[in-house]
Protein backbone atom coordinates (compact mmCIF):
# COMPACT_ATOMS: atom_id res chain seq x y z
CA UNK A 1 0.00 0.00 0.00
CA UNK A 2 1.41 4.05 -0.85
CA UNK A 3 0.27 6.09 1.46
CA UNK A 4 0.32 9.61 -0.49
CA UNK A 5 -0.28 13.27 1.05
CA UNK A 6 0.10 16.90 -0.50
CA UNK A 7 1.18 19.99 1.27
CA UNK A 8 -0.15 23.17 -0.03
CA UNK A 9 2.83 25.45 1.65
CA UNK A 10 5.41 27.74 0.86
CA UNK A 11 9.23 26.89 -0.21
CA UNK A 12 11.97 27.66 1.69
CA UNK A 13 15.05 28.14 0.11
CA UNK A 14 16.79 27.03 3.15
CA UNK A 15 15.43 23.74 2.83
CA UNK A 16 14.00 23.93 6.85
CA UNK A 17 11.03 24.97 6.66
CA UNK A 18 7.98 25.36 4.37
CA UNK A 19 7.44 22.42 1.44
CA UNK A 20 11.15 21.18 2.16
CA UNK A 21 10.78 20.45 5.89
CA UNK A 22 7.35 18.96 4.85
CA UNK A 23 8.34 16.56 1.64
CA UNK A 24 11.22 15.64 4.26
CA UNK A 25 9.16 14.71 6.97
CA UNK A 26 6.68 12.52 4.35
CA UNK A 27 9.30 10.79 2.72
CA UNK A 28 10.87 10.25 6.40
CA UNK A 29 7.69 8.40 7.15
CA UNK A 30 7.30 5.98 4.28
CA UNK A 31 4.53 8.36 2.75
CA UNK A 32 5.07 9.59 -0.96
CA UNK A 33 5.01 13.49 -0.62
CA UNK A 34 3.02 16.01 -2.79
CA UNK A 35 3.21 19.24 -2.96
CA UNK A 36 1.68 22.42 -4.65
CA UNK A 37 3.78 26.07 -3.78
CA UNK A 38 1.64 29.21 -3.09
CA UNK A 39 4.71 30.91 -2.28
CA UNK A 40 8.37 31.27 -3.23
CA UNK A 41 10.40 32.83 0.09
CA UNK A 42 14.30 33.73 -0.42
CA UNK A 43 15.41 32.41 3.28
CA UNK A 44 18.01 31.09 5.26
CA UNK A 45 18.69 30.53 8.84
CA UNK A 46 19.62 34.34 9.57
CA UNK A 47 16.21 35.35 7.82
CA UNK A 48 13.36 36.04 5.27
CA UNK A 49 15.08 37.99 2.46
CA UNK A 50 12.07 37.56 0.11
CA UNK A 51 8.64 36.65 -0.47
CA UNK A 52 6.76 36.22 -4.20
CA UNK A 53 3.29 34.53 -3.80
CA UNK A 54 2.48 32.60 -7.33
CA UNK A 55 -0.87 33.50 -9.02
CA UNK A 56 -3.62 32.07 -7.38
CA UNK A 57 -4.40 30.23 -10.88
CA UNK A 58 -1.23 28.38 -10.66
CA UNK A 59 -1.92 27.57 -7.01
CA UNK A 60 -5.16 25.91 -8.27
CA UNK A 61 -3.93 24.39 -11.46
CA UNK A 62 -0.88 22.11 -9.27
CA UNK A 63 -3.77 20.96 -6.40
CA UNK A 64 -5.90 19.82 -9.75
CA UNK A 65 -2.64 18.22 -11.45
CA UNK A 66 -2.50 16.25 -8.14
CA UNK A 67 -6.18 15.79 -7.63
CA UNK A 68 -7.63 14.66 -10.59
CA UNK A 69 -4.75 12.08 -11.21
CA UNK A 70 -2.77 10.70 -8.02
CA UNK A 71 -5.34 11.61 -5.48
CA UNK A 72 -4.03 12.22 -1.97
CA UNK A 73 -4.87 10.10 1.56
CA UNK A 74 -3.83 13.53 3.41
CA UNK A 75 -3.71 17.17 2.97
CA UNK A 76 -1.18 19.83 4.93
CA UNK A 77 -1.63 23.39 4.49
CA UNK A 78 1.35 25.80 5.53
CA UNK A 79 2.17 29.40 4.26
CA UNK A 80 -0.82 30.80 2.33
CA UNK A 81 -0.44 34.22 2.84
CA UNK A 82 -3.55 35.81 1.32
CA UNK A 83 -7.51 35.30 1.67
CA UNK A 84 -7.68 34.60 -2.27
CA UNK A 85 -5.37 31.70 -1.67
CA UNK A 86 -7.31 30.39 1.00
CA UNK A 87 -10.66 30.78 -0.44
CA UNK A 88 -9.03 28.81 -3.89
CA UNK A 89 -7.28 26.26 -1.81
CA UNK A 90 -10.34 25.84 0.73
CA UNK A 91 -12.48 25.44 -2.57
CA UNK A 92 -10.37 23.01 -3.94
CA UNK A 93 -10.28 20.71 -0.77
CA UNK A 94 -14.31 20.37 -0.59
CA UNK A 95 -14.12 19.87 -4.70
CA UNK A 96 -11.83 16.65 -4.16
CA UNK A 97 -13.67 15.70 -0.95
CA UNK A 98 -10.66 15.60 1.04
CA UNK A 99 -11.16 14.74 4.68
CA UNK A 100 -7.71 14.36 6.40
CA UNK A 101 -6.83 18.11 6.13
CA UNK A 102 -4.30 19.52 8.82
CA UNK A 103 -4.01 23.01 8.81
CA UNK A 104 -0.55 24.71 10.29
CA UNK A 105 -1.88 28.52 10.30
CA UNK A 106 1.59 29.62 9.52
CA UNK A 107 1.49 33.32 10.21
CA UNK A 108 4.76 35.13 11.07
CA UNK A 109 8.29 33.45 10.36
CA UNK A 110 10.39 33.42 13.08
CA UNK A 111 12.76 36.28 12.10
CA UNK A 112 9.50 38.59 12.33
CA UNK A 113 9.27 38.38 8.48
CA UNK A 114 5.02 37.75 7.52
CA UNK A 115 4.07 34.95 5.84
CA UNK A 116 0.25 35.64 5.98
CA UNK A 117 -1.77 39.33 5.48
CA UNK A 118 -3.24 40.05 8.85
CA UNK A 119 -6.34 40.81 6.84
CA UNK A 120 -6.52 36.75 5.52
CA UNK A 121 -6.91 35.46 9.73
CA UNK A 122 -10.49 35.88 8.76
CA UNK A 123 -10.38 33.81 5.57
CA UNK A 124 -8.66 31.25 7.34
CA UNK A 125 -11.58 31.30 10.34
CA UNK A 126 -14.28 31.35 7.71
CA UNK A 127 -12.85 28.97 4.80
CA UNK A 128 -10.17 26.53 6.30
CA UNK A 129 -11.16 25.73 9.86
CA UNK A 130 -14.27 24.34 9.28
CA UNK A 131 -12.34 21.72 6.94
CA UNK A 132 -9.89 20.74 8.86
CA UNK A 133 -8.97 17.75 10.96
CA UNK A 134 -6.61 18.87 12.60
CA UNK A 135 -5.41 22.51 13.68
CA UNK A 136 -1.44 22.86 14.80
CA UNK A 137 -0.91 27.01 16.40
CA UNK A 138 1.55 27.89 18.53
CA UNK A 139 0.63 29.76 20.92
CA UNK A 140 1.39 33.27 19.61
CA UNK A 141 -1.17 31.79 16.69
CA UNK A 142 -3.69 30.23 18.56
CA UNK A 143 -3.74 33.79 20.51
CA UNK A 144 -4.25 35.54 16.96
CA UNK A 145 -6.95 32.90 15.90
CA UNK A 146 -9.04 33.25 19.33
CA UNK A 147 -8.39 36.89 20.52
CA UNK A 148 -7.33 35.87 23.91
CA UNK A 149 -4.35 35.94 25.66
CA UNK A 150 -2.59 32.76 26.42
CA UNK A 151 -0.71 33.09 29.86
CA UNK A 152 -1.42 29.73 31.65
CA UNK A 153 -2.64 26.27 31.66
CA UNK A 154 -6.19 26.73 31.66
CA UNK A 155 -6.00 29.94 28.96
CA UNK A 156 -4.78 27.30 26.36
CA UNK A 157 -7.65 25.45 27.58
CA UNK A 158 -9.75 27.60 26.33
CA UNK A 159 -7.91 28.67 23.35
CA UNK A 160 -8.77 24.87 22.22
CA UNK A 161 -12.14 24.86 23.24
CA UNK A 162 -12.78 28.40 21.50
CA UNK A 163 -10.60 26.88 18.20
CA UNK A 164 -13.03 23.89 18.27
CA UNK A 165 -15.76 26.22 17.98
CA UNK A 166 -14.92 26.90 14.57
CA UNK A 167 -15.45 23.72 13.24
CA UNK A 168 -12.02 21.76 13.42
CA UNK A 169 -12.67 18.42 14.41
CA UNK A 170 -8.98 18.64 16.57
CA UNK A 171 -7.03 21.04 18.21
CA UNK A 172 -3.28 20.48 18.78
CA UNK A 173 -1.98 23.89 20.58
CA UNK A 174 1.56 23.39 20.38
CA UNK A 175 4.30 24.31 23.32
CA UNK A 176 7.01 25.48 21.75
CA UNK A 177 6.83 28.99 22.94
CA UNK A 178 6.16 27.47 26.65
CA UNK A 179 8.18 28.54 29.23
CA UNK A 180 10.04 26.34 31.68
CA UNK A 181 11.77 22.96 31.60
CA UNK A 182 9.22 21.55 29.32
CA UNK A 183 7.69 21.41 25.87
CA UNK A 184 4.14 20.32 26.19
CA UNK A 185 1.09 20.38 22.96
CA UNK A 186 -2.07 20.30 24.02
CA UNK A 187 -4.66 18.12 21.64
CA UNK A 188 -8.14 18.75 22.17
CA UNK A 189 -11.00 16.66 20.41
CA UNK A 190 -14.11 18.49 21.62
CA UNK A 191 -14.03 16.12 24.80
CA UNK A 192 -10.74 15.48 26.23
CA UNK A 193 -7.53 17.38 26.82
CA UNK A 194 -4.54 15.47 26.56
CA UNK A 195 -0.46 16.10 26.66
CA UNK A 196 2.03 15.49 25.09
CA UNK A 197 5.19 16.64 26.60
CA UNK A 198 8.89 16.59 26.28
CA UNK A 199 11.85 17.79 28.12
CA UNK A 200 12.36 21.55 26.46
CA UNK A 201 16.06 21.17 24.43
CA UNK A 202 18.49 23.59 24.64
CA UNK A 203 18.96 25.21 21.27
CA UNK A 204 18.84 27.61 18.63
CA UNK A 205 18.52 25.51 15.78
CA UNK A 206 14.46 25.69 15.58
CA UNK A 207 13.77 26.74 12.21
CA UNK A 208 10.65 25.00 10.82
CA UNK A 209 10.05 22.89 13.46
CA UNK A 210 5.83 23.72 13.34
CA UNK A 211 6.42 22.63 9.93
CA UNK A 212 7.79 19.49 10.52
CA UNK A 213 5.41 18.34 13.48
CA UNK A 214 2.76 19.09 11.31
CA UNK A 215 3.95 17.16 8.28
CA UNK A 216 4.70 14.30 10.95
CA UNK A 217 0.51 14.78 11.41
CA UNK A 218 -0.42 14.48 8.15
CA UNK A 219 1.80 11.53 7.11
CA UNK A 220 0.57 9.45 9.93
CA UNK A 221 -3.13 10.58 9.36
CA UNK A 222 -2.74 9.42 5.97
CA UNK A 223 -1.55 6.10 6.91
CA UNK A 224 -5.46 5.80 8.48
CA UNK A 225 -4.22 6.48 12.30
CA UNK A 226 -5.75 8.38 15.01
CA UNK A 227 -5.20 12.14 15.14
CA UNK A 228 -3.87 11.01 19.28
CA UNK A 229 -1.52 8.42 17.33
CA UNK A 230 -0.31 10.85 14.46
CA UNK A 231 0.83 13.57 17.13
CA UNK A 232 2.43 10.97 19.64
CA UNK A 233 4.43 10.09 16.55
CA UNK A 234 4.78 13.79 15.54
CA UNK A 235 6.09 14.76 18.55
CA UNK A 236 8.67 11.52 18.54
CA UNK A 237 9.74 12.87 14.93
CA UNK A 238 10.01 16.89 15.88
CA UNK A 239 12.25 15.68 19.72
CA UNK A 240 14.56 13.65 17.58
CA UNK A 241 15.29 15.63 14.81
CA UNK A 242 15.71 18.67 17.66
CA UNK A 243 18.11 16.68 19.51
CA UNK A 244 20.55 15.74 16.70
CA UNK A 245 20.58 19.52 15.29
CA UNK A 246 22.74 20.18 12.02
CA UNK A 247 24.56 23.00 12.77
CA UNK A 248 23.58 24.38 9.50
CA UNK A 249 24.46 28.46 8.64
CA UNK A 250 24.71 31.15 10.86
CA UNK A 251 21.12 31.89 12.67
CA UNK A 252 18.25 29.97 13.90
CA UNK A 253 19.42 26.57 12.01
CA UNK A 254 16.85 23.70 10.81
CA UNK A 255 16.30 20.60 12.47
CA UNK A 256 17.21 16.98 11.64
CA UNK A 257 14.99 15.23 9.61
CA UNK A 258 16.43 12.43 9.28
CA UNK A 259 16.76 11.43 12.81
CA UNK A 260 13.91 9.99 13.82
CA UNK A 261 14.33 7.60 11.33
CA UNK A 262 17.71 6.26 12.14
CA UNK A 263 16.57 5.94 15.77
CA UNK A 264 13.60 4.07 14.53
CA UNK A 265 15.96 1.79 12.51
CA UNK A 266 18.35 1.35 15.61
CA UNK A 267 15.63 0.70 17.93
CA UNK A 268 14.10 -2.13 15.46
CA UNK A 269 17.75 -3.39 14.50
CA UNK A 270 18.09 -2.40 11.39
CA UNK A 271 21.16 -0.13 11.02
N1 LIG B 1 13.27 23.61 22.33
C1 LIG B 1 12.40 22.62 22.11
N2 LIG B 1 12.59 21.41 22.69
C2 LIG B 1 11.71 20.39 22.48
N3 LIG B 1 10.62 20.51 21.71
C3 LIG B 1 10.38 21.68 21.12
C4 LIG B 1 11.24 22.82 21.27
N4 LIG B 1 10.76 23.85 20.54
C5 LIG B 1 9.64 23.39 19.93
N5 LIG B 1 9.39 22.10 20.29
C6 LIG B 1 8.31 21.24 19.79
O1 LIG B 1 8.28 21.44 18.38
C7 LIG B 1 6.94 21.44 17.90
C8 LIG B 1 6.66 22.79 17.23
O2 LIG B 1 6.38 23.71 18.26
P1 LIG B 1 6.43 25.30 18.17
O3 LIG B 1 5.50 25.81 19.20
O4 LIG B 1 7.87 25.72 18.23
O5 LIG B 1 5.88 25.54 16.73
P2 LIG B 1 6.09 26.76 15.78
O6 LIG B 1 6.34 27.99 16.57
O7 LIG B 1 4.96 26.74 14.83
O8 LIG B 1 7.38 26.35 15.02
P3 LIG B 1 8.11 27.20 13.90
O9 LIG B 1 7.41 28.52 13.79
O10 LIG B 1 9.50 27.28 14.42
O11 LIG B 1 8.02 26.39 12.65
C9 LIG B 1 6.06 21.13 19.11
O12 LIG B 1 5.85 19.75 19.19
C10 LIG B 1 6.91 21.61 20.29
O13 LIG B 1 6.57 20.97 21.49
C1 LIG C 1 7.88 28.93 3.59
C2 LIG C 1 7.81 28.93 5.08
N1 LIG C 1 6.76 28.33 5.70
C3 LIG C 1 6.71 28.32 7.05
C4 LIG C 1 7.70 28.88 7.83
C5 LIG C 1 7.62 28.88 9.36
O1 LIG C 1 8.73 28.31 9.95
P1 LIG C 1 9.63 29.10 11.05
O2 LIG C 1 8.67 29.80 11.96
O3 LIG C 1 10.39 28.03 11.73
O4 LIG C 1 10.51 30.06 10.33
C6 LIG C 1 8.77 29.50 7.14
N2 LIG C 1 9.77 30.09 7.80
N3 LIG C 1 8.80 29.51 5.78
Amino acid sequence: MTYKALTIAGSDSGGGAGIQADLKTFQELDVFGMSAITAVTAQNTLGVQGVYPLPVEAIVQQIQSVGSDIGTDAVKTGMLFSSEIIAAVAEQIRRFGWKNIVVDPVMIAKGGAPLLQEEAVQALKEHLLPLAAVITPNIPEAEVLTGMQIESPADKQEAARRLFDTGVRHVVIKGGHDEGSQASDLLYDGQHFQYFTSDRLPTKNTHGTGCTFAAAVTAELAKGKTAAEAVQTAKDFIQAAIADDLQIGGGHGPTNHWAYGRRQAVLGGKA
